[in-house]
């Protein structure tokens, strides 16, 4: 709305009046920021038998309205947590962000149609709960654990979960992080409808406790003279003191103080090495397995990467799927076109032939590994046998000395009794 400019709007059926203006500077200066003394503001004009209606319904509805087109307008942020070193100063922050543009949604997300549902329903009951969360008196966040080898999508299934929701994404580097303290001013730090993503969370941390401690350098590395890097050195060199327990009390009781909607994802190729207390209900409410390539998850690669619903070759690539482990960034790779030459039957065909020979790989991998173990159990066999044989020519000979030994000594008693 320009300056000087009129717009009119009704609202049950009243009509309004709305004008922008400002308010010019009683000095003029030049000065690099905007003048202070500058103000913008909007005129409301209204016919004062509804003044009642205007304020106290009117505005607080423009308000929401406005609330809700800048939440659409808003371009989301992927942030980045810098190290504290760079916290404080000029223009310095905690998070560092660039816009937010991953391009994978659920329509895109290659997985089973109905765990795929099951996901998307949950965010959506989740991002519409805030009164429920409020009534039954728990902090308005959900914990989603994801894991599987990699290449299966953890790291799409988090796009996906942003685009959906339309949430801005941290991307927590627990590395980076020297000290519970540090973790809980980071996390404060974060706005509200967004996902704090901890990924490979079995790599970042000691489950047991401590987070590794870096590799101790030698001894004699030579001493900076210049203090910055001294300074640096010397900030690197001190001990990372991010505790499992440290992680835990953020996660539970942190968010519980301040409102807002926050998802945490946490994402690992180890589930197996993850603390029981770590993904507890309540803190990972929904434990999501994203596996190898299944046919419902190859039908979505096919519809998005070739525009297909159906092919002579989908039945044998089903029942190639079944029979061998090939992850979704495989079979994407296999389906993308190479050039402009490739059709359809010849991305599917590729795809035929790496699922044949990654279904004979596994085989000879399968037949070595049989061979392996059947040539270790009959070492293991051969050494206990020997065993067995040393330990019973051990018995002989000492049955053999002991009864020579008798034999002796009754000689030697007879000889004496004799003599
Ligand atoms: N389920 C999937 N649906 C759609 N695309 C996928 C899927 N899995 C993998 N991809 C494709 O493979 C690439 C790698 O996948 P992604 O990074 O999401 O896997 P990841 O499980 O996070 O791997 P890592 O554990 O190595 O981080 C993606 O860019 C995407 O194109």
């Amino acid at each position: 709305m320009d300056y000087n400019e009129e717009i009119t709007d009704e609202f049950q059926g009243v009509k309004v009046w709305w004008s922008a203006n400002r308010t010019l500077p009683k000095t003029q200066r030049i000065s690099w920021y905007p003048n202070d003394d500058e103000k913008k503001y909007y005129r409301l004009t209204v016919h004062k038998r509804h003044r009642e209606l205007i304020t106290q319904s009117y505005i607080s509805h423009v308000m929401m309205e406005g609330k809700e087109i800048a939440t659409r307008k808003r371009q989301r942020k992927l942030y980045s947590n810098n190290p504290s070193q760079n916290w404080y100063g000029y223009r310095r922050s905690k998070w560092s962000n660039v816009l937010f543009e991953h391009p994978a949604t659920f329509d895109t997300l290659a997985m089973d149609a109905k765990l795929k549902e099951e996901i998307k329903n949950d965010l959506i009951k989740f991002s519409k709960g805030k009164d429920y969360y409020a009534r039954i008196g728990k902090a308005w966040k959900r914990g989603y654990l994801l894991y599987g080898p990699p290449g299966t999508g953890k790291s799409s299934m988090i796009a996906a979960m942003a685009n959906l929701l339309d949430y801005d994404v941290y991307d927590l580097e627990l590395t980076a992080v020297k000290e519970n303290t540090e973790l809980r001013r980071l996390l404060l730090d974060t706005s509200s409808k967004s996902i704090i993503v901890i990924e490979d969370i079995d790599c970042s941390i000691d489950l047991t406790g401590q987070r590794e401690k870096k590799k101790e350098k030698d001894g004699n590395e030579d001493e900076p003279s210049d203090p910055v890097t001294k300074r640096l050195k010397e900030e690197e060199k001190k001990e990372s003191k991010v505790t499992l327990s440290g992680l835990l009390n953020c996660i539970d009781g942190l968010w519980s103080s301040c409102g807002g909607e926050r998802i945490i994802v946490f994402t690992t190729n180890y589930v197996e090495k993850l603390d029981p207390a770590l993904i507890r209900r309540g803190r990972m409410d929904k434990h999501i397995e994203l596996s190898y390539c299944c046919f419902d998850a190859f039908k979505v690669f096919a519809k998005n990467y070739l525009e297909i619903d159906s092919h002579s070759l989908f039945g044998e690539i089903e029942s190639l799927l079944g029979e061998t482990n090939m992850t979704p960034a495989d079979v994407a790779e296999n389906l993308m076109p190479k050039s402009d030459y490739d059709d359809v039957e010849t991305c599917l065909k590729r795809l035929v032939e790496a699922l044949k020979d990654a279904k004979e790989e596994a085989k000879k991998k399968a037949e070595d590994e049989a061979r392996l173990k059947a040539e270790k159990e009959e070492e293991k066999q051969k050494q206990k046998s020997v065993k067995e044989e040393k330990e019973q020519s051990g018995k002989d000979d000492k049955e053999v000395k002991e009864n020579g030994v008798a034999l002796e000594a009754a000689e030697v008693k007879e000889n004496g009794v004799a003599h």
